[in-house]
């Protein structure tokens, strides 16, 4: 009886095609030793292993390869291929017009040689002399018809040369003789041609006439083989697994490798599971594999093709020894700030550059590797331009910045409160200066202002004051994690990050220290541009660069020592770019900014700090503030009415707190961690009882606590 439930199923034709396991593992074991290459068994359908077919879909997506080289299509690298090629030749042939008796004392000396060879040959030709060996060897056999038909052809031959020589002298003499009755210039003519002719003759093998006026480096080229040993270098269990299963199949090369620019460039998938990020982390062992100086060697992701494909460009030259190109606004007479900001060149040597309007820029990286020249760039630029206000501040006072302080509306330096309060009451200001701009720009009909943002022509406009505004923060660390102003600032910074990119505002931060504390991600997470220095970890990559940007490989952790103002540039182009920012020194940048300051003049457009108008600034009062209150509070009282301690404190200094406000003192207070509250009090004028927002005096003794405790670690 069978135990299945549904008598229809015939098991003994079930058991007939029992699948025999054994036999199968046998028939396996012996197609894997057939699979003479190792490779792995294929297991996709004869429909999948198929080579793909042409469609037009297909020819559609691909993708057009420029038509013109690239130094054809930049006017900048045409210029520098065409500079480059009239150097060379100038170079060339100065170095040999200087040698040019050099040479002729050397074919002067080689001639007598060249005269020797010359006669020799002709000899050799006449009584055709090549010949005798084998005419003797005939003698020597005794081949008498042999030796008789090779001395007929001999004869034969030494006649017609020896007629063709006499004729050759004949005209040669009548040359000479010629020579004799001819001016004296064409005799000295004669006699130099004649003398390189024997002279370049009479050369050594070994030794040529003219001396190597350029030394080219010898480069070795960039090969498969090569590329491949480099991976395998590495350590990486991924790339070593695939290599020993497949060979050198492992690493697909998806295009060849070409010359790009002045070096190589080779485009690779990498075996599954390793990524672009793996190698790029990896990059001074890569150098070592490929045995190139490690600023030749550049790895990058395409993460939008897909994670694991690599492209290494190995230039020929290291990019922090290479000379510096000049930045091409050093000499320049103006700038336009909506024009595009020459910011730095790629390991090729291209100009890159960057778009000031609408965009905010975050510059991060450890100390020392080219923070403050970063920022300096697009700051000098914007100078440049009479009609964009500056704002400086450099939260550090390291002075990288200080050429500015003659042309910026506002500028501060240095590493105390006064700086970083300065720095808050800026920011206050750009936040009230941006609502001022969104209400202009609201204001303005439709035709001037169809996107509701400053365009070029409303920035030129005079009179509704929407001109770029370039506010430069450098180590803006020091103010954002100031225990005083940090939190005020953060979320001021915040705001102006989000709003002002329409409004014309464009901010610029630079900072050694960018993780959560000393950075607002509301802060980091809004900036358009980002330019990354040396960082040591993933954190500090991401918060500048953007999330996942080291999971895709671009990680500014691969920087060495020697790249200082080498950075990856995320935001002006699709893909992320390695760029070595334009370095603009002292004396170079108090020339510009000299400039700038002439332009300005000019226009009408100087403010400011630069024009004078010190910056108006509470620190004074805020310095006494809290003195202040406490002696006009006394200590039985605990508690007191913001109006009441107003009033009390233009009582004791008139000059100072006249004009101030209860919403004045609640916010001057605030940064103090002294927030007002609902306190109960008596009105003075009605003898009335109420609840009214005012302050505790505790909070303003342990704020004075917390300050002089603050003053005494810093004068320690
Ligand atoms: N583009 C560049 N090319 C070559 N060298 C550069 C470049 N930018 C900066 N440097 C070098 O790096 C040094 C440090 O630069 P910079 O002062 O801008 O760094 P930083 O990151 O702001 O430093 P810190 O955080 O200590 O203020 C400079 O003195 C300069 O020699």
């Amino acid at each position: 009886m069978s135990s299945n439930p549904d008598d229809r199923f015939d098991w003994d034709a079930a058991e007939a095609e029992v699948f025999d396991l054994d036999a199968a593992r046998q028939a396996r074991t012996a197609d894997d030793t057939d699979d003479t290459d190792g490779g792995p068994v294929l297991v996709d359908s004869p429909e999948a292993q198929k080579a793909p077919r042409f469609t037009m879909a297909g020819l559609r997506a691909g993708q057009r390869r420029p038509i013109l080289p690239a130094w054809l299509r930049s006017r900048d690298e045409l210029r520098d291929a065409v500079r480059w090629t009239v150097g060379h030749a100038t170079h060339s042939t100065g170095y040999h017009l200087l040698r040019l008796p050099k040479y002729a004392g050397k074919l002067a000396v080689r001639s007598p040689r060249g005269v020797y060879r010359v006669t020799r040959a002709t000899v050799r030709w006449l009584f055709d002399l090549e010949g005798e060996q084998v005419r003797q060897a005939t003698v020597r056999r005794e081949d008498a018809e042999e030796y008789l038909k090779l001395s007929r052809q001999r004869d034969r031959r030494v006649r017609w040369r020896g007629i063709v020589a006499t004729f050759g002298t004949a005209v040669m003499l009548a040359g000479g003789i010629s020579l004799v009755f001819a001016p004296s210039w064409s005799r000295w003519g004669i006699l130099a041609l004649a003398v390189t002719l024997f002279g370049m003759i009479g050369q050594p093998a070994d030794k040529p006439l003219l001396d190597t006026a350029v030394v080219v480096p010898r480069v070795a080229r960039l090969t498969s083989e090569i590329v491949i040993r480099a991976l395998s270098v590495l350590g990486n269990s991924g790339i070593n697994q695939a290599l020993r299963k497949q060979g050198n199949r492992a690493i697909a090369f998806t295009a060849p490798i070409t010359r790009d620019g002045p070096g190589w460039r080779a485009e690779l998938d990498l075996p599954p599971g390793v990524t672009a990020g793996d190698i790029a982390e990896e990059r001074e062992r890569l150098a070592s594999g490929l045995t190139r100086p490690l600023g030749c060697v550049w790895p990058e992701g395409r993460p939008e093709v897909h994670p694991g494909r690599l492209v290494l460009w190995v230039g020929d030259q290291d990019m922090a020894a290479a000379p510096l190109k000049a930045w091409p606004l050093v000499k320049a007479a103006s700038f336009d700030v909506a024009k595009p900001l020459p910011f730095g060149t790629d390991p090729r040597g291209r100009t890159v550059s960057i778009e000031l309007p609408y965009t905010n820029i975050l510059i991060g990286s450890i100390p020392g590797y080219g923070k403050t020249g970063a920022i300096g760039v697009p700051l000098f630029a914007a100078s440049l331009d009479p009609y964009a206000e500056i704002w400086a501040f450099d939260f550090k006072g390291t002075g990288g910045l200080d050429p500015l302080a003659k042309v910026a509306a506002r500028f501060a330096s240095g590493q105390d409160d006064e700086t970083a309060e300065a720095g808050l009451l800026a920011l206050r200001e750009l936040r009230k200066e941006c609502q001022r701009r969104a209400a202009v720009i609201k204001g303005l009909p439709k035709t001037v202002c169809p996107d509701n943002k400053v365009t070029p022509e409303l920035a030129r406009r005079k009179g509704l004051g929407l001109h770029w505004l370039v506010v430069g923060l450098d180590e803006i660390q020091e103010l954002f994690s100031h225990p005083e102003f940090g939190k005020e600032a953060g979320e001021l910074a915040e705001k102006i990050i989000k709003l002002g990119r329409a409004l014309g505002v464009i901010l610029l931060l630079a900072t050694q220290r960018p993780d959560a504390k000393s950075l607002p991600t509301g802060v980091s997470a809004n900036a358009g541009t980002r330019f990354c220095l040396k960082v040591m970890g993933q954190t500090e990559n991401d918060m500048v660069l953007g999330t996942s940007a080291y999971k895709n490989g671009i990680r500014a952790t691969m920087f060495a020592k020697k790249d200082k103002g080498v950075g990856y540039l995320v935001g002006t182009a699709d893909d992320a770019q390695i760029v070595r920012t334009f370095y603009i020194n002292g004396p170079t940048a108090e020339r510009i900014t000299d400039r700038a300051r002439a332009l300005r003049e000019a226009a009408g457009t100087l403010t400011g700090h630069a024009a004078g108008q010190a910056a108006e600034t509470p620190a004074a009062r805020r310095d006494t503030l809290l003195d202040d209150v406490l002696s006009v509070v006394p200590a039985d009282e605990p508690k007191v009415w913001a109006e009441t301690l107003v009033e009390r404190l233009s009582g004791l200094r008139p000059d100072a707190y006249g004009d101030l406000t209860a919403d004045q003192l609640r916010a001057t207070l605030k940064p103090y961690g002294i927030t007002t509250g609902q306190v109960w009090g008596t009105d003075p004028v009605t003898g009335r009882g109420a609840n009214r927002r005012g302050i505790e005096r505790v909070d303003v003794v342990n704020a004075v606590a917390e300050r002089n405790k603050r003053r005494g670690d810093k004068a320690a």
